[in-house]
């Protein structure tokens, strides 16, 4: 009997009656709508890379529970080589789709990973939070469930918490308990692919006070779950690969979920209306230094892409000779090689979490590219925008115009400086998707804000660094007699 692919096994799990909602419409067939079907292939397709003799050492492990091989982002590192493992299988589904599918489960697989390592020192009083998450992350790495997660409130009124909402079920909170497990009501956004993956995490991003006791709960739900509608924005996915070769394969969707009274199984429940036991698994050493090393990775490959795509259109439209066309190709470098280097020494200086033994890379060069990365890539994109300036509108509708009635008169006017204008053409259009298209502008959004807002996050930085590493040389110059050297 032939086996299934895992990637065909996937497809499979996508038909569990999930609400997934598109232009008013409830989509049945997920892995056949023209919204969802490339990205679901590209999906297939990564996930059967796990079976391929050329990838599947770097991509997984074997499972101490079942002997087989699972995803390397459920690797828990006790060392060095661990954390790089963990680094080469990240890299190579990130440089498979260059950086544009940020959500293909291993962000959230790792912050489980990390919930997992911390098991011991997370939870709430008596939510029995080790025990569910050791069940929980061995399920999901050994059923190799894809995974994403949806933090945040619906973006209704900012100026009002949970408590003060003049409207109870704007928030999600849980509405009845039983023997069974709890009833949760209201929403959460965004959740970038959730129409395509088995499991969501749900808890809330920001701190909460003690007041929004009822808003503070953290669970995992199945995307098939009864009563949960995944509400889609417009989709940008196209059927078209030769005019829009990004928009055809990784339009990743994001979702609104809407829980209109979704049970969850105790089972599921890790942490129940406990604001301070949320805020210390989110700051958990653990949790963030493995999350953020997966986002880093995934952003190299994305700046590789773009300083790629400045490069070649500079060169086919014969522009690499002005200076400042050379300052900003530079630039993409700087960027490039600034993100790596963090990468590099967050590796380098990683260690064990002292209560743990897990080995983790170090947050602060972790934390200082994610940032970094808020700003650098909108600037990449209008860096792209530069150069490529009005060649972007210098191409036919489609490609096959080129060998249509007008051709022989396209191929003279849109050809590059030493490319025949089929190349140029398919460059620029692949130009436009990453910088301009419906996707390409979805992207600049998402690397500003997938990580929270970039204005909390840069504050949170330099709240949370110690400034007295900096000061103190400051104050005892400032009490030094003159002429007095000391080292610092
Ligand atoms: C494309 C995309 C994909 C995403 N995917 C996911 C996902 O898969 N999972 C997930 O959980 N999240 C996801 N997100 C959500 C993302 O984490 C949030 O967008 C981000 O945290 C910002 O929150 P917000 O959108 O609610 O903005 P808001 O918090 O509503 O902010 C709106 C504006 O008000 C300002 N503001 C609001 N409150 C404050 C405050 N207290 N202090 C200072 N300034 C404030 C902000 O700076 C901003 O300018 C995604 C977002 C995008 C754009």
């Amino acid at each position: 009997m032939n086996r299934q692919s895992p990637g065909s096994s996937y497809r499979a799990r996508l038909y569990d009656g999930r609400k997934v909602w598109v232009n008013g419409r409830d989509v049945a067939d997920v892995p056949n709508h023209p919204a969802f079907k490339g990205t679901v292939d590209t999906v297939a397709s990564l996930i059967d890379l796990q079976e391929q003799p050329e990838t599947r050492d770097a991509l997984t492990f074997t499972s101490p529970a079942t002997g087989k091989r699972v995803n390397a982002a459920f690797l828990v590192p006790y060392g060095k080589e661990d954390i790089l493992h963990r680094h080469e299988a990240f890299r190579i589904w990130s440089d498979a789709t260059f950086g544009m599918m940020s959500r293909i489960s291993e962000y959230s697989r790792s912050l489980l990973t990390g919930w997992y390592a911390s098991r011991n020192r997370l939870g709430g009083a008596s939510d029995h939070f080790a025990d569910k998450i050791t069940r929980y992350f061995e399920q999901s790495r050994d059923l190799d469930w894809m995974s994403t997660t949806a933090f945040h409130d619906p973006q209704i009124d900012r100026s009002k918490g949970p408590s003060d909402s003049p409207d109870p079920d704007a928030y999600l909170r849980i509405v009845k308990e039983t023997s069974d497990g709890i009833w949760v009501r209201g929403a959460k956004m965004v959740a970038t692919a959730a129409p395509y993956v088995d499991e969501i995490f749900i808890y809330p991003f920001h701190r909460r006070s003690s007041e929004d006791l009822l808003y503070s709960s953290m669970f995992a739900v199945s995307a098939g779950a009864p009563g949960l509608h995944l509400v889609c924005r417009e989709p940008f996915a196209s059927e078209q690969p030769e005019e829009h070769p990004l928009s055809s394969r990784y339009d990743e969707m994001d979702a609104v979920l809407i829980f209109d009274d979704v049970f969850v199984p105790w089972e599921r429940v890790f942490i129940k209306n406990d604001p301070e036991a949320i805020w210390k698994m989110r700051m958990d050493p653990a949790v963030v230094a493995l999350s953020q090393h997966q986002t880093v990775v995934r952003l190299i490959s994305k700046l590789e892409f773009v300083t790629a795509v400045g490069h070649e259109v500079a060169t086919t439209i014969g522009v690499t000779h002005h200076l400042h066309v050379q300052e900003k190709l530079g630039e993409l470098l700087v960027q490039l090689s600034t993100i790596k280097s963090l990468l590099a020494v967050s590796e380098e200086l990683a260690k064990p979490d002292a209560d743990t033994g897990v080995w983790l890379p170090a947050i602060e060069p972790l934390t200082t590219a994610r940032n970094l990365g808020s700003r650098y890539y909108p600037r990449a994109i209008g860096i792209l925008q530069h150069i490529c300036a009005g060649g972007l509108m210098q191409t036919p509708s489609t490609l096959a115009e080129l060998d249509g009635p007008l051709g022989p008169l396209l191929q003279k006017y849109y050809r590059g400086a030493s490319s025949p204008a089929k190349e140029r053409v398919r460059l620029f259009k692949l130009a436009w998707d990453l910088i301009a298209s419906p996707l390409g502008s979805r992207h600049e959004l998402y690397e500003i804000f997938y990580s929270g807002d970039p204005v909390r996050a840069y504050a949170a930085q330099y709240l949370g660094y110690d400034q007295t590493r900096l000061t103190d040389p400051v104050w005892k110059l400032i009490g030094q007699p003159l002429n007095e050297v000391s080292a610092r």
